[in-house]
Parts: C-alpha cells; structure tokens; sequence
C-alpha cells in the first residue's frame, strides 16, 4: 500500500486500508469558503509563518482559533491582529490572563474541535501535539500537520483515526508536501522509492571531533530554514530527518527499504519521487514555509499567491547531493530502526529525543551527549509495549523520566 492513501480520509469506517478511499477532490468540495481555521502553536515558526498565509488570503480562510503555550504578549498582538473566536493558553505566565480565554492542555482539544473550525493547522512542537491531532481526525476535521512528533510517536493509531472518522492528514513538512505533490493522480504500483533530501544541517562539513564540540550556538546556525529551536537542533544531530522518514512511512504506507535520504545543501528541491519505469518527479521551490503551509490549506488545488521571492534558477546557481555521512551523524540510523522495529520504540525515540535536547538548549548535555541518552533510552525501554495509545503514552513518560534521571535532573 503506498501513495496518498493515508493522506486522504476514507469516506467511511469500513474502507480498508488498501482500497481507494474518498478522492481529495470530493474532500476539498465539502470545503466551502470561508473556511474556519484553528492554529495550534501559532506563535512559533510555522504558526507565523501560517498566519501570514491566512492573512494573505483572508476572502477565503479565517482563523477562528488559535493558541499557544506561555508567550501571551505575542499570542496577544495576533488576537488583535485577527480577532479570533477562541484564544487558547496552556501555560499562562501570570494569573492576567483574558477572562474568555482557554487555559489549560485541553484547550488544543477545544480549539481543534469547534464546529466553526474545517481546517486545524497543528504547528505544535512535539508529543504534546498528539492529543489534540486525533481529537481533529476524530471531530472528522482537515488537519494540516507539521507537528510530525504526532506521527513518529502513534503513527499507526493517527492514520487508523483519520480513515475511521473520516478526518483527512495533510502534511505540512516541506518534504512530504513534496512527495503528495510529486505522487499526485499516480498508481501506487507506479512508485519505486520516494527520496526524501536534507539539508545536511549546520555540521556537514564538521569532522566528527568538530562536532562532539558544538556549542548550542553553533548547532541553532542552520545553514538554510529559520525555524524553532527544537527542529533546528534535530537538523543539526539528522534526528529530523528519521522523524521525517518515519512520517513518510506513516503517510504515504512505504515500507522502510523503499525510503532514501539524500544530503542536499541548497534546501531548493525538498523530495522526489522514483517510479517504476525510472522516472524521478522533484520538487522544488524557495525554502519558505508558506508554500507547504498554503498547499496543505488548499489541497488539492492551488490558490494564487506571490508571498514568497520569485523561483530564479539561474540565480542559485548549482543544486548538489551527497550521500550521508552515517557514521557522523548515527542518529538518523537510529531513528529509522526504532521506526522499523515498531511498537513503542519510535515512541521512545521521540520523546527521549525531545527530553535530550531540552538538556543540550539548557546547556546540561553535550552535542553528543543527545545521540548516547537516545541511544540508551532506545535499547533500556523500545520493547515496551506500544499496541494502544495509553501503552504508547507509557513509553514516552518512561523515556522522558530515563533521560533525565541519566542527565541527572
Ligand atoms: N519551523 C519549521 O520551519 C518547521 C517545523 N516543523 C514542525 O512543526 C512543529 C512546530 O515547529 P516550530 O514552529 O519550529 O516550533 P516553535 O518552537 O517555533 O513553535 C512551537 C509552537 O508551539 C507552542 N508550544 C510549545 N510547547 C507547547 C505545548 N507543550 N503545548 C502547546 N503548545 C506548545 C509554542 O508556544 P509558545 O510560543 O507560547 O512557547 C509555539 O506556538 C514541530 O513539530 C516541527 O518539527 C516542520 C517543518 C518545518
Ligand atoms: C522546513 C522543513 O521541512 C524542515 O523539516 C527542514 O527540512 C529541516 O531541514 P533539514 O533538512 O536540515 O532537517
Ligand atoms: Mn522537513
């Protein structure tokens, strides 16, 4: 089972998994301007990157909700800016907040799942995203997810949602609205491969001793995408991109062998496609998150738009690829294989990697330290049971409880 099946809703519960399921186009036609949007994690890279789409193309989407986690001054300025029918906050950091807003965890799940809302874009950063991801799937929303941590830790149960409630997963990471871009209107038994391409982060020239040095100011310098701390530092270890393969694995139902990650510098072509008869379908475009954020908004038609700088190949100059170096960066080689043994161990991955790196940012881990407590947290706990989602929210506290007793917090 690959191409766009899991992206894609299926019109009832008892679709299988195999068989065609609701076309994007009948799921775009319930989508009537204008369209009630909910932005979770609006105050971060993706939710300001997302909320200069939605103002560009206002006539047609309205954000009816938003939220964030403690940055009220910032959370304020958009609610002026916008005037949404729901504010959410889950930390609040003071007793002054708005008397009508949402505090809390649930109010992701109140925000995702409001009648006025079609389209919830999930711009949270890690596990915390995951509740209220199948709370949307489940009220049978679109949702527009580029919180990938939800698929990497409950990839089966997400997409198992989504096809039983009729909700529909559109990615917005760039490489995977690449390959639904590259796949559209293909036969499954077309596609040989997908390629999923990365930058090769800040230290892809960096000797391995270089590296083991980094400071967190070198690792946040990524050489191509501005963008949250958490990610940046997953491009700078390649844990992002075992996230990534693990969600394309999840999305498009490819097994693992048929996954490449080639390096490519320039961020300018962000996947491609192989097909059987040896045909390679890329995609390309400036690294901007609008574009992966407008097209997950308006899948599968394209709205016109010119919020980001004019394509000019001439002007880039070259496009290169190497291999990765695997030996330098082992957390991609990781990551694939608690993706590929399943169960809990992706979850374990996840959230010993979220913890680890919380430790790096605050200066209490080395650079390298982050790959040993993964590791470790992989081998002590991936056999875990991981068939349910409370097995699966088992694993993730036991992975974040044995990285910080290893770090000593
Ligand atoms: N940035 C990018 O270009 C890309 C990001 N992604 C993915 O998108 C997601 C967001 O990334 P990015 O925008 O960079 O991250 P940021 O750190 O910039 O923003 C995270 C957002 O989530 C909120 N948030 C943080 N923790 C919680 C929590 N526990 N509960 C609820 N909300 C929370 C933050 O609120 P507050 O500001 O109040 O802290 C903020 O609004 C990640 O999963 C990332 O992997 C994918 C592709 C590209
Ligand atoms: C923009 C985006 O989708 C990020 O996930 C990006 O791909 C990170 O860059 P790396 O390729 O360095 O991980
Ligand atoms: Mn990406």
């Amino acid at each position: 089972m690959i191409a766009t099946e899991n992206v894609i809703a299926s019109a009832n519960a008892e679709t299988p998994a195999h068989a065609p399921t609701r076309s994007l186009t009948d799921m775009s036609s319930m989508i009537t301007p204008p369209v009630g949007v909910a932005l979770l994690g609006a105050t971060g890279s993706v939710g300001t990157s997302a909320l200069r789409v939605l103002e560009r193309h206002r006539e047609r989407f309205v954000p009816v909700a938003l939220t964030a986690h403690s940055n009220q001054d910032a959370l304020q300025e958009q609610v002026a800016q916008f005037s949404p029918a729901y504010v959410g906050l889950v930390a609040p950091p003071t007793d002054e907040l708005p008397e009508d807003w949402g505090k809390g965890r649930s109010c992701l799940v109140e925000a995702a799942t409001r009648p006025d809302v079609q389209i919830v874009i999930n711009a949270v950063v890690g596990a915390a995203g995951l509740e209220a991801t199948l709370a949307a799937l489940t009220a049978g929303k679109r949702v527009a997810l580029a919180n990938k941590e939800t698929l990497v830790m409950a990839g089966q149960i997400v997409t198992d949602t989504a096809r039983r409630h009729g909700g529909a997963l559109v990615p917005v990471d760039s490489e995977h609205s690449a390959i639904l871009q590259c796949l559209a209107g293909r036969e499954p038994s077309d596609v040989r491969r997908l390629i999923i391409t990365a930058s090769g982060g800040p230290f892809r020239t960096w000797n391995s001793e270089r590296i083991a040095q980094a400071t967190v100011s070198d690792a946040l310098r990524h050489p191509t995408w501005q963008m949250g701390s958490k990610i940046t530092i997953d491009s700078a270890t390649l844990a992002n991109k075992a996230l990534e393969v693990i969600e394309a694995h999840h999305l498009f139902g490819i097994p693992y062998d048929r996954i490449d990650v080639v390096v490519h510098p320039q961020s300018i072509v962000h996947s491609l496609v192989e097909f059987v008869d040896g045909s390679v379908l890329a995609q390309m475009g400036v690294p901007s998150m609008e574009l992966p954020i407008l097209y997950a908004l308006t899948w599968p038609e394209r709205l016109p738009d010119a919020g980001v700088p004019p394509f000019d190949l001439v002007g880039l100059g070259s496009l290169t690829f190497e291999a990765v170096r695997h030996d330098d960066f082992p957390m991609l080689a990781l990551g694939i294989a608690a993706g590929r043994q399943g169960g809990a161990a992706p979850a374990v991955f996840n959230a010993a990697n979220e913890v680890a790196v919380a430790h790096f940012l605050d200066g209490r881990l080395p650079f390298a330290g982050i790959v040993q407590c993964v590791s470790a947290a992989v081998d002590a706990l991936g056999t875990m049971p991981g068939d349910t989602l409370d097995a699966l929210l088992a694993a993730d506290a036991a992975a974040r409880d044995y990285v910080n007793a290893k770090v000593g917090s």
